[in-house]
């Protein structure tokens, strides 16, 4: 018992000069960013960029600072050679430059997560460290290699037959597990295991696919292996940046502390609906609608569309200038037409080319009726005036239109006679389901149309590419300047001569890599993670792999959880068209989230709604996890509402833990809404705050549909009539089945799904 306790009176002592450090750098950051804020707003506009450049600097790194208070360290490694290496959220170096605390994501941390008894890699002894606040609590001890321990210098008995007892080191990880849910993900940053470990370092270059089950914790993997390729090639993400895409703004919300909690905050985190700049995609829609929205033969619908409007008028028409007439006849604007495709230009790009062609032919109609010989200068003039002249303006754009991405799609969309003409593979019925008002919203399906379209049209850019030659030269300069202040200000290391030099350059507001990318379509990162990436369409794809022309991407999801109809069956089908054999596929086969009980019931479902499920162990048994009642319909919401009401009695926890949700159809959870209502669980009472359709995700309980719940987890999840929800999508089931941590209670009229029905009371 003195063993334990002066064990943790020096891990204290250890933690505590780690904190020391960090509050001495923090104060060392505040104190240069308070001397860079005092020097005003005077000096020249080059000063003042840099001292805003600097001041966002230190405001990032303050940032930083502040999010890695929780759990700062949590492991530590005795290594053969009797040193002790400490492993926390950051670095930390001394005065000296010696390190104190080493970062999780540095390659002498890795052992940490992956080294075993059988392959212990220097590795004598991996403690984990308990922590509430800045308090040490407790160890948790796994011994590597017994016969090193052993013969150890300065272990008296009493310690080496409890590191010996101690040799399980799962306890950290079952914590953690059994925790109340917050609402919001956390870091597995303590407790990664080597199968997920793997997949987090794994090469930064091509795709890698990450298929498993729900619960195994792909969410958390593709957020730590962010943080991990940022960390690692820093030079090269951190002006490229990383993207991260998400199923809908309430999972963005899920997750979004869990990167800041990693020490990272550049990531851009979006939804596919949200990634044409300057559209907002919220317009609701039919699903066999999206469904032919994301088929690959989209992609030559709207060329079509592109290039029907480019065309040949049957007539020729007459213009008079000045007294004669030019003709702009079939057959000039067909072979302008066909020159200007040869140079494979986007639409408003090749028009450019298409209309100087034309307006020279009119020019030299016009001056053989002249009848003399005109010199160069004046012939440019007569371009000039044929080039504003109304009618031969109209003749031209009838011929090749100058067109927006929102212009082509509206057009293709709302037209019959467009769409017929561009989709002819398409049936009568499929293209009925296609049409739309004119003054409809955008819907998310919609957004890889516009896409695509922008790639076709391009912009007219020929200002653009005089100013990127412009651009490029100054570029150069700034950067060497930037290097230069960076060595005499003493911040070298801290940030790359390119980055600064950004910041320097960007006037007005200052804007970070990812608000800047996220503004530009045309920006291109330097990684894309795709998180329940089943759902994307074979147009969603073709957008993105568009964002990341090296094809590194993280793509994580569960194929067997699919609910979109346009999304995945099976990786190869969705990636291989654009991703060919550049991609990768990982598993993980363990399943952190839910009771073992709850997770095989919800298997033997999906086996036999025929999902195309991975093998899956569960990491825990909970006792009393599944409950099936099975009561009249007209009782239905009534004993929902009781058993949620049980729920909340038992969830709650000190830390402000657990959270129940009811999934169901949403006509169910109408019904229930208003039976929790009658017992006093209102909506708009303090002690339940039902969420809302748009998932609050504070609230201890949540009323969602399965596709709302999607990636999310409750502690205790009370389901409503599982024949319904299966009855929309197998998927959906399944999604809504693996949602809980702790309980799934089951409450149907119905008879159960096959694969469930054994299992009723
Ligand atoms: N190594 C780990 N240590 C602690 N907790 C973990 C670990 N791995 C996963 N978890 C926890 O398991 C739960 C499920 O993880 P996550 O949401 O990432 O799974 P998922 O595979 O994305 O699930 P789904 O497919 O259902 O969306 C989370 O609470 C996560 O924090």
């Amino acid at each position: 018992m003195a063993g334990i306790e002066s064990e943790l009176r020096r891990e204290q002592e250890t933690v505590d000069g780690l904190y020391g450090r960090l509050d001495a750098l923090r104060a060392q950051t505040r104190e240069r960013l308070a001397d860079v804020r005092r020097g005003g707003p005077s000096g020249s506009p080059q000063n003042r960029s840099e001292r805003d450049a600097f001041a966002t600097l230190y405001e990032d790194r303050l940032a930083q600072l502040e999010a890695v208070e929780d759990r700062l360290a949590f492991g530590r490694l005795d290594l053969s050679d009797g040193d002790a290496r400490y492993i926390g959220r950051i670095g930390l170096t001394d005065d000296e430059h010696a390190s104190m605390l080493t970062d999780w994501r540095a390659p002498a941390a890795q052992a940490f997560y992956r080294a075993t008894a059988a392959q212990p890699d220097g590795v004598v002894r991996r403690r984990h460290l308990v922590t509430r606040g800045r308090a040490v609590t407790g160890v948790e001890d796994e011994v590597l290699d017994l016969d090193v321990l052993a013969s150890a210098d300065g272990l008296d008995a009493d310690q080496r037959e409890r590191l010996i007892g101690g040799l399980s080191g799962e306890g950290a990880l079952l914590a953690a597990l059994a925790a109340g849910r917050t609402g919001r993900m956390g870091d597995i940053v303590a407790t990664i295991q080597a199968e997920q470990d793997t997949i987090i370092r794994s090469d930064l270059h091509g795709a890698l696919v990450v298929q498993g089950g729900p619960g195994t914790g792909k969410t958390a993997v593709a957020l730590h292996r962010a943080a991990y390729l940022l960390y690692a090639h820093r030079r090269t993400l951190e002006r490229s940046g990383v993207l991260l895409i998400g199923p809908s703004r309430t999972f963005l919300r899920y997750i979004d502390q869990v990167l800041p909690s990693l020490g990272e905050t550049g990531v851009v985190t979006t939804t596919i609906s949200e990634l044409f700049p300057g559209v907002a995609a919220d317009g609701a829609e039919d699903e066999a609608a999206a469904e032919i929205k994301g088929r690959a033969l989209m992609a030559r619908v709207v060329e079509r569309a592109v290039r029907q409007r480019e065309r040949v008028p049957r007539e020729a028409t007459e213009v008079r200038i000045d007294g004669r007439t030019v003709v702009v006849t079939p057959s000039d604007v067909q072979s302008a037409i066909a020159r200007a495709r040869r140079g494979h230009r986007p639409h408003n790009q090749a028009r450019v080319a298409f209309v100087r062609d034309m307006l020279g032919r009119l020019a030299a109609q016009y001056v053989e009726q002249l009848g003399w010989e005109v010199p160069p200068d004046e012939r440019g003039e007569i371009v000039e005036e044929l080039r504003t002249t109304r009618e031969v303006r109209i003749a031209l754009n009838l011929a090749w239109m100058p067109l927006t991405p929102q212009g082509l799609v509206t057009d293709l969309l709302t037209k019959p006679a467009r769409l017929a003409a561009a989709a002819p593979e398409l049936s009568r019925r499929e293209r009925d389901l296609l049409l739309r008002d004119r003054d409809a919203p955008w819907t998310p399906a919609d957004v890889p149309l516009l896409d695509e379209a922008a790639e076709l049209l391009g912009e007219d850019d020929q200002a653009a590419r005089a100013q990127e030659r412009a651009d490029a030269a100054r570029r150069s300069a700034e950067v060497d300047y930037a290097r230069r202040v960076l060595q005499s200000s003493g911040n070298d290391g801290l940030v790359s001569a390119e980055l600064l030099a950004d910041r320097f350059a960007s006037s007005g507001p200052r804007l970070t890599t990812a608000e800047r990318a996220a503004a530009d379509r045309t920006w291109t990162y330097g990684h894309v993670v795709v998180d329940e990436a089943q759902e994307l369409s074979a147009m969603a794809w073709r957008m993105l792999v568009r964002r990341v022309p090296t094809r590194s991407m993280t793509i994580v999801g569960d194929v067997a959880q699919t609910t979109a109809r346009a999304g995945a069956r099976r990786w190869a089908d969705m990636l291989d068209p654009v991703l060919r054999t550049s991609w990768r596929l990982s598993e993980l086969t363990v399943n952190y989230r839910t009771p073992a009980a709850v997770a095989d019931a919800a298997q033997r479902m999906a086996r036999a709604a025929r999902l195309p499920v991975s093998t899956l162990t569960s990491a825990r048994e909970v006792p009393d996890a599944l409950r099936f009642a099975h009561v009249g319909p007209e009782d239905l919401a009534r004993v929902a509402a009781d058993e949620v009401r049980a729920a909340l009695a038992v969830v709650g926890d000190a830390s402000g833990g657990g959270r129940v949700a009811v999934l169901g159809t949403a006509d169910a959870l109408v019904d229930v809404r208003a039976a929790l209502d009658s017992v006093g669980l209102t909506p708009d009472t303090a002690e339940v705050r039902a969420g809302s359709r748009a998932a609050d995700l504070d609230a201890p309980l949540s009323l969602l549909t399965p596709r709302e719940a999607k990636g999310l987890e409750f502690d205790v999840v009370v389901l409503l009539e599982p024949a319904d929800v299966l009855a929309a999508s197998a998927g959906d089931l399944y999604v809504a089945m693996t949602r809980p941590t702790r309980a799934l209670r089951v409450v149907h009229a119905a008879p159960l799904p096959r694969g469930l029905d054994a299992e009723r009371d």
